[in-house]
């Protein structure tokens, strides 16, 4: 490829994110302290943005104790994060909030909710988990996430941060390529799926998934994680990492607490986009016609 600038330019400096492997448990000021540890781990690092999984506020060890503790966006909880976030001077992707809704009376169910932070403090975007996780792996795993939460109505356009535009899904949102695809097409150049994954499916499908995404997308992929033992009955997979757009991996946390950096790189998505035009190749005239090619149906 002819880059004659690409030489003579100094380097850039890229910007930098942090991605949060945490053990939340039913305690949300333990939660809270671990978090804003991290967060100010990430701001010496010079890190702009900093990824937290899936139930970074808490995880409860029953359905009654996970209402229980939910607050709206508007409560205390997230007050202190929007503070965190001024504090330290950095954009925050809270990747699963359990949230009390406008319907919390009527329904009684609660929205899995990723919140986005800019360094004011406010919150830029919110995008509700569409995909519920209603999982049954007989004897090792039983999830009915729908019994207490209720599905999101909309995927959100994605958000120009400093790292890149940034398209928010939650964990299960994983296991469906059209959300990431759609947030692609609408201009995504990084896609975060904060998880909780379980042991048997994340050691399965874990990494696979995540790179696939990256791969098809030519999107960053951001993807922080629960760890370890949540309370008595949980144990989640941990494995927090970044793919590039190429699907490598390029980080990756350790096991137990902690963060793991990647630098974004957003000339190197472009070339990979260049080199590899599967956008431009797409076929949406065809993707939905399975059923009209003629086939004789089947007795
Ligand atoms: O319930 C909470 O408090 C936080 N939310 C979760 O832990 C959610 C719903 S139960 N977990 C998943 O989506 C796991 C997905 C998974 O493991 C897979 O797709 O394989």
């Amino acid at each position: 490829m002819h880059l004659p600038h690409a030489m003579a330019d100094p380097p850039t400096l890229k910007p930098l994110v942090a991605v949060g492997q945490v053990t939340s448990t039913p305690d949300k000021e333990l939660n809270f302290a671990a978090c804003a540890r991290l967060v100010q781990e990430a701001a010496h690092r010079g890190a702009c943005l900093v990824f937290l999984p899936e139930g970074f506020d808490y995880i409860g060890s029953n359905t009654a104790q996970t209402l229980s503790l939910a607050e709206g966006l508007d409560g205390d909880l997230m007050g202190r994060y929007a503070k965190l976030a001024k504090e330290y001077g950095m954009w925050l992707s809270l990747g699963g909030f359990h949230e009390r809704g406008q319907d919390w009376l009527t329904t009684q169910r609660i929205y899995n909710c990723h919140v986005l932070l800019d360094p004011a403090g406010n919150i830029v975007a919110t995008y509700r988990k569409t995909h519920l996780c209603d999982v049954e792996l007989e004897g090792r795993v039983t999830m009915k996430e729908s019994s207490f939460t209720n599905p999101g109505n909309e995927i959100v356009a994605p958000i120009s941060t400093p790292a890149g535009k940034l398209g928010l899904s939650i964990c299960y949102d994983l296991r469906f390529p059209e959300i990431s695809l759609a947030l692609r097409h609408a201009g995504a150049e990084i896609l975060t799926y904060p998880s909780a994954f379980t042991m048997p499916t994340g050691s399965a499908h874990w990494e696979v998934l995540l790179r696939a995404r990256a791969i098809e997308s030519q999107c960053y992929v951001v993807a922080a994680a629960q760890t370890g033992k949540n309370h008595e009955h949980r144990t989640s997979y941990g494995h927090a990492l970044v793919v590039d757009p190429w699907g490598a991996v390029v980080a990756q946390c350790h096991e137990g607490t902690g963060l793991c950096y990647a630098e974004i790189d957003l000339d190197y998505l472009r070339r990979i986009r260049q080199e590899i035009p599967v956008h431009s190749h797409r076929r949406p005239d065809l993707y939905g016609t399975v059923a009209a090619m003629g086939l004789a149906p089947v007795p």
